[in-house]
């Protein structure tokens, strides 16, 4: 078995959608990114790769790829996947927690976890995602940006 983690972070701003775990989510202002700065999968996928020993996300999408621009993490994530199984790995489970002050994550939730689970194809009780504020303090607090962290196990199949 192995385990990995994955953090990221990306700045809130306007005239952005703001698209977490493959959910466009109504709000004021959405991540800056090259791609869709889907910054949950963002997380997962570095903690999926990590585990693996196979890098980060950067390595594998440069952020300086025109091939990535815009584009959405979802895809990304089915590649990450690919590569895992081309790796032997299968994944032993994957929890996660999107940090924000704002909007409420709660309501998206489901339907994140069915994205994520449809992309990865595994079973939904494999995959858990949470949300969390930083109670107003630090730049999560203050609306500038949303963080996420994720760890997951692997199996070796
Ligand atoms: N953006 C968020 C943040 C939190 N939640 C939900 O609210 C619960 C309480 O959050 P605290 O930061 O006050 O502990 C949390 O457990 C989440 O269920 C949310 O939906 N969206
Ligand atoms: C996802 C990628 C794809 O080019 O771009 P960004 O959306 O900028 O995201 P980030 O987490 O800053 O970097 C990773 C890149 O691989």
């Amino acid at each position: 078995m192995r385990v990995g983690m994955g953090y990221d972070v990306h700045k809130l701003t306007e005239n952005r959608d703001l698209i977490l775990g493959g959910v466009n989510i109504p709000w004021e202002k959405g991540l800056l990114g090259h791609s869709d700065a889907d910054v949950l999968i963002h997380a997962v996928m570095d903690a999926l790769l990590g585990a693996a020993a196979l890098g980060d996300i950067g390595k594998h999408f440069p952020d300086t790829d025109p091939a990535y621009k815009g584009i959405s993490s979802v895809k990304l994530l089915t590649h990450v996947m690919e590569l895992l199984r081309q790796h032997h790995f299968a994944v032993g489970n994957v929890d996660a927690v999107i940090i924000a002050q704002k909007p409420k994550m709660a309501p998206h939730i489901p339907q994140m976890r069915k994205n994520l689970v449809q992309a990865m194809g595994v079973e939904e009780d494999r995959i858990n995602i949470k949300a969390t504020t930083e109670e107003g303090l630090g730049f999560t607090g203050r609306g500038e940006g949303i963080a996420s962290q994720a760890i997951c196990l692997l199996e070796e199949v």
